[in-house]
């Protein structure tokens, strides 16, 4: 089995798992109850905050605990327009954003905000000029994310909060969830960002886990109410096994960045060498520093991205269309429709996305199934 589909999710690492279990089967006091029982799983709770919020060199009060990546993009967006909606109705965001943004901002422009939904070069970078332009007084919330899931391009996060030092009252969320552990962490994360989002099932962590980082002092509404957890802004029984995991896989995961960006570049670029000036492939996922080394999204002319899933699926590999979300939906890109990328090409786009635990024995696996597929594809739509 080769599974090339890391962006999607991943497999939960046998020492998190062993923490799951654990917690689970020792540790399972609500932290909200007074007793012995509670205060233990309390503590447990604050040490995992404790220990995510030094990985990612925060205070710990400014860690929230989500159910996931969808519901922190969620409750950044629509939780600060509730908070600032005295202040403005305009928020912007980019045309390349995840589902999880740009269906909560559309939600928000029914209940009467305004919106800005800023282009992208053929890159899918935003220009920050562009937000400079569309920045004006009534601005609350800018949402831009750090790494773009569909073909893995690094947003100019540093150059946006540059932008955004003019404007100390704009909230500054971004979309995170793509970029940890990618060795970019510095231009992806400035002190700018107000608001920052991440998803735990995409280090190695089991599913049901979000992280919300908030800096200290910004403004945002609860979306759950109820009895007053994560300091009164996040109500529900913490999923503390999880959480403990969580706290244990994002260590891990951080452990070797350098080291795991070089192996997954090594697997890129096998890959790449391979694909690359065939005629009919085109690669929408080049190798430079505008773009992670996990992801690699390229299509072959004439045939849908869902078939080529499925052939592959056929010989034990395991890739998505561009977003494994949206797939199921029939759903064509976003990203590629935003880059102009032609519709028969965007639809026939598929992603492989990478983990430091993949190897180059696996990459030249794939280079030969998919060479069978190619050659037999090739032949039929007279591909010179
Ligand atoms: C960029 C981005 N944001 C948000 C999400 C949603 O995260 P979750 O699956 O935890 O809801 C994803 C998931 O693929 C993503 O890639």
């Amino acid at each position: 089995m080769i599974y090339f589909d890391n962006s999607a999710t991943t497999a939960v690492y046998p020492a998190v798992l062993e923490t799951y279990d654990k917690v689970t089967k020792d540790i399972w006091g609500n932290p909200s109850s007074l007793h012995k029982m509670g205060d233990r799983s309390h503590q447990l709770l604050e040490a995992s905050r404790k220990q995510i919020a030094s990985l990612l060199n925060v205070k710990p009060h400014e860690i929230f605990f989500t159910s996931s990546g969808s519901e922190s993009d969620n409750w950044a967006i629509k939780g600060t327009a509730l908070a600032k909606k005295e202040f403005g109705n305009h928020i912007i965001t980019s045309s390349v954003e995840h589902a999880a943004v740009l269906n909560s901002v559309r939600a928000l422009e029914d209940l009467g905000f305004r919106v800005t939904v800023l282009p992208v070069n053929k890159n899918g970078q935003v220009n920050p000029d562009d937000l400079k332009a569309a920045l004006d007084k009534e601005t609350i919330l800018v949402s831009i994310m750090g790494v773009n899931n569909e073909i893995g391009t690094i947003q100019p996060i540093k150059e946006i909060s540059k932008v955004l030092e003019d404007y100390p009252n704009v909230t500054f969320h971004v979309d995170n969830v793509q970029a940890l552990g990618k060795d970019i962490w510095d231009e992806v994360f400035t002190d700018r960002v107000d608001l920052m989002s991440l998803s735990a099932h995409k280090f190695h962590a089991p599913r049901g886990v979000g992280i919300l980082y908030k800096k200290e002092g910004k403004m945002i509404k609860p979306l759950i109410d109820g009895g007053g957890q994560e300091k009164g802004l996040r109500s529900s029984t913490e999923n503390l096994p999880a959480i403990a995991a969580t706290a244990k896989a994002m260590r891990l995961y951080l452990s070797d960045e350098k080291k795991n960006a070089e192996k997954e570049l090594a697997v890129k670029k096998k890959i790449i060498s391979y694909l690359d000036g065939k005629p009919g492939i085109h690669i929408f996922s080049p190798i430079n520093d505008k773009f992670i080394p996990s992801i690699l999204c390229f299509s072959l002319e004439g045939i849908r991205g869902e078939t080529l899933v499925h052939t592959l699926e056929s010989k034990d590999i395991y890739v998505s269309t561009t977003s494994a979300c949206s797939s199921r939906s029939g759903v064509e890109s976003g990203t590629l429709n935003a880059m102009k990328v032609e519709d028969d090409l965007a639809t026939g786009a598929i992603r492989l996305s990478f983990d430091p635990s993949n190897t180059i024995e696996e990459a030249e696996q794939f280079i030969s199934v998919f060479d069978k597929i190619y050659k037999h594809f090739a032949e039929i739509n007279h591909l010179k």
